[in-house]
């Protein structure tokens, strides 16, 4: 638990965990697929910055410093100092550079970039590294309740939570591949980031060898769950196997409670929380076998979530209303008992 600063009418305020990291933490509730905080990044730069020094006006032979330098100089002073005052993981607190302050907190997005050549268009995806004032205060959690995404239409992150989040409850994103085994996470975040991870899903009950692989395992499978699921109208229209299907996304569900893995489809950076791929399959699934009682309840549970993520899922929510409605009326509706 933790008690933060009060920031106006911010569902979260900044507070020191036990182990005295500043983080974010939730002020009031806020149910599966809330939105967080939506914010603009304050620089964005091309990843390959570092290499390629003329991005900020300088030859090069500027060094990294003078790069970061210049870099921050561009921001107005108020902005300015609250950049210098986040964390540099890579300097004692006294020490900190411009480039240690970027490096720990800036995240990864990709633009598409106009790569004109003559006559000819071609948009790029390109990667860049963006700061966030807000978003660089959330801690690693390798179960992490909390999930961002950066649409580049708006230009905006927004960070959403994965799972229920509770007042007091620290909110956390992951700063790695959360697929990836419990000592290949530990070993990146120490290296990139300077700490030893004790999240939950790090060191609980991970005095047993057992447990450790038992986990290791789990995440590998959920990583590889939707590749290897079998297609739905396959399933559909096999008389045997009824309940497979939705015992494997029960099951996955499961897995993904345990592991704090809510939010994370392979690892690959999609943006697709992954909880709700499993809703909206058991909806398919029940609403195949013409089950009212099955599939009323993944609607409803369905309806929750997309309310919960805002307003521009009215339409859907109206759609999931009238199934409820008239279960017969959603487009599968028995399929499976054809
Ligand atoms: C992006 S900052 C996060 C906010 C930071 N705690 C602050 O005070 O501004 C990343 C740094 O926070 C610390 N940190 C993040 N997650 C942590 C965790 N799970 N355990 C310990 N330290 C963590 C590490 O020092 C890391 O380099």
């Amino acid at each position: 638990m933790l008690t933060g600063r009060e920031e106006g009418h911010n569902p979260y305020s900044s507070a020191h965990n036990l182990d005295g990291e500043l983080g974010m933490v939730a002020r009031t509730f806020i149910p599966q697929g809330g939105v967080i905080l939506v914010e603009h990044p304050v620089i964005v730069v091309p990843a390959d910055m570092e290499v390629d020094a003329s991005v900020v006006g300088l030859d090069e032979a500027g060094s990294q410093s003078e790069l970061y330098g210049a870099l921050f100089s561009r921001l107005d002073s108020q902005m300015r100092k609250e950049v210098l005052a986040l964390k540099d993981c890579s300097a004692s607190p006294n020490a900190f550079t411009t480039r240690g302050i970027f490096n720990t907190n800036a995240l990864d997005v990709r633009l598409e970039v106009d790569k004109r050549r003559k006559f000819q268009a071609k948009v790029q995806e390109q990667k860049y590294k963006a700061l966030f004032l807000k978003t660089s205060r959330c801690n690693h959690s390798c179960g992490p309740n909390a999930v961002w995404r950066f649409d580049r239409l708006s230009f905006t992150l927004t960070l959403s939570a994965v799972r229920a989040i509770h007042p007091g409850e620290e909110i956390t994103i992951s700063y790695i591949n959360p697929f990836l085994p419990r000592h290949t996470r530990r070993t990146q975040l120490q290296s990139k980031w300077n700490f030893v991870c004790h999240c939950t899903h790090c060191d609980a009950p991970w005095t047993f060898p057992s447990a450790i692989s038992q986990s290791d395992k789990a995440r590998y499978e959920l990583s590889t769950f939707f590749k290897k699921l079998p297609d739905w109208e396959q399933w559909c229209f096999d008389e045997n196997n009824e309940q497979f299907m939705i015992e494997r996304h029960l099951r996955a569900m499961q897995m993904r409670e345990k592991e704090g893995l809510e939010g994370f489809q392979d690892g690959t950076g999609s943006e697709i929380v992954a909880y709700m791929k499993h809703i909206d399959a058991l909806v398919m699934c029940y609403g195949a076998l013409a089950d009212v009682q099955g599939f009323t309840k993944w609607v409803r549970k369905a309806r929750e979530v997309k309310l919960a993520e805002g307003p521009d899922n009215a339409l859907h929510v109206k759609v999931l209303d009238l199934w409820l409605k008239e279960p017969g009326k959603f487009y599968v509706w028995g399929w499976k008992r054809l």
